[in-house]
């Protein structure tokens, strides 16, 4: 396939849409076609397979996501993104309905070994939601609440080292550093998205899981996270669930489409938007629902 139409699009709302495609007769069932597999992967995910009771919402899916990448996961809704991403830390084990079958390794170690406690799990691979959900604690011990939780500091200016570190990194630290003792709750969405992601970052993560972070936020609110991303991927891996196709296009280095829980396609995400290699890719970058 051949095309810049849907690259063009991303950045364009009146280009060519084309036809309306019909999903089924377009090669679902196949392999994945790009590269889901690599040699500097942090998370390994092989054949996984989840379902809500009996339904399935993904079917044989295999992806490594490497270190210190932003990959970021698209498709129509109800394809499958939130349930893959909340693989990643077990976050599905909390629905007692669903069943997740295959292996997801980090650093090489199964992840749903069952002798895995997913407390220290969800401290590597942390998770950041759609709508911003601060606790409703002061800003200072918002933060502070992981590194006591998981035993990482002993002394109070440690801690403080810490939650200054967090909210730096988290490009808040100026916004709140003469306030840091008033209610989480009164910050704008975008700050309390960034506070999010300071807790987030405290307790050391190596992977960031982000599923829609910035479906809640302005433009502005939007930009400061998608820059904070380029930052936070030096330091973390991060896998990124979004709606917005010119923000996986912005913030990602690869990007996998997904379409009714198979993984369709892989790539860098220039290549994904610009010349996909799967007609389904093709289909949804520009805009042929069907
Ligand atoms: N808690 C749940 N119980 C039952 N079914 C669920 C649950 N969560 C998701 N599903 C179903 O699993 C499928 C995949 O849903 P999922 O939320 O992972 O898709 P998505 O691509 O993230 O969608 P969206 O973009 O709309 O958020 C859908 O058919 C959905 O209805």
């Amino acid at each position: 396939m051949n095309s810049n139409s849907g690259y063009n699009r991303l950045f364009d709302p009146m280009a060519e849409t084309g036809q309306p495609l019909d999903f089924a007769q377009h090669g679902l069932g196949q392999q994945t076609v790009g590269s889901p597999f690599s040699e500097k992967a942090k998370m390994s995910v092989r054949n996984l397979n989840v379902y809500y009771a009996d339904k399935q919402a993904i079917h044989d899916v295999s992806l490594d996501i490497n270190r210190n990448e932003v990959m970021a996961m698209i498709g129509p809704s109800g394809c499958g993104k939130s349930t893959f991403l909340r693989c990643l830390n077990r976050m599905n084990d909390t629905i007692d309905y669903c069943k997740v079958e295959g292996e997801v390794t980090l650093d090489e170690k199964n992840i749903y070994h069952r002798k895995q406690d997913v407390v220290p799990l969800r401290a590597r691979v942390g998770i950041v939601f759609q709508k911003p959900n601060p606790f409703p604690k002061s800003i200072y011990e918002n933060v502070a609440y992981g590194p006591k939780v998981h035993g990482l500091v002993s002394r109070r200016a440690q801690l403080d080292e810490i939650v200054e570190d967090s909210l730096r990194k988290a490009s808040l630290w100026d916004e709140v550093k003469d306030r840091l003792f008033s209610p989480g709750t009164d910050l704008s969405g975008g700050q309390q998205q960034r506070l999010c992601i300071a807790r987030t970052i405290a307790v050391s993560p190596e992977v960031i899981l982000m599923d829609e972070p910035c479906s809640a936020l302005d433009p502005i609110a939007t930009a400061r996270i998608e820059e904070l991303m380029a930052e936070l991927s030096q330091n973390f891996t991060i896998a990124i669930v979004t709606h917005s196709m010119q923000q996986a296009a912005r913030v990602s280095t690869r990007t996998a489409y997904f379409h009714m829980g198979r993984l369709i396609e892989v790539n860098d995400t220039r290549r994904v938007f610009t010349n996909p290699e799967h007609e389904l890719t093709e289909a949804y970058i520009t805009g042929r629902f069907g």
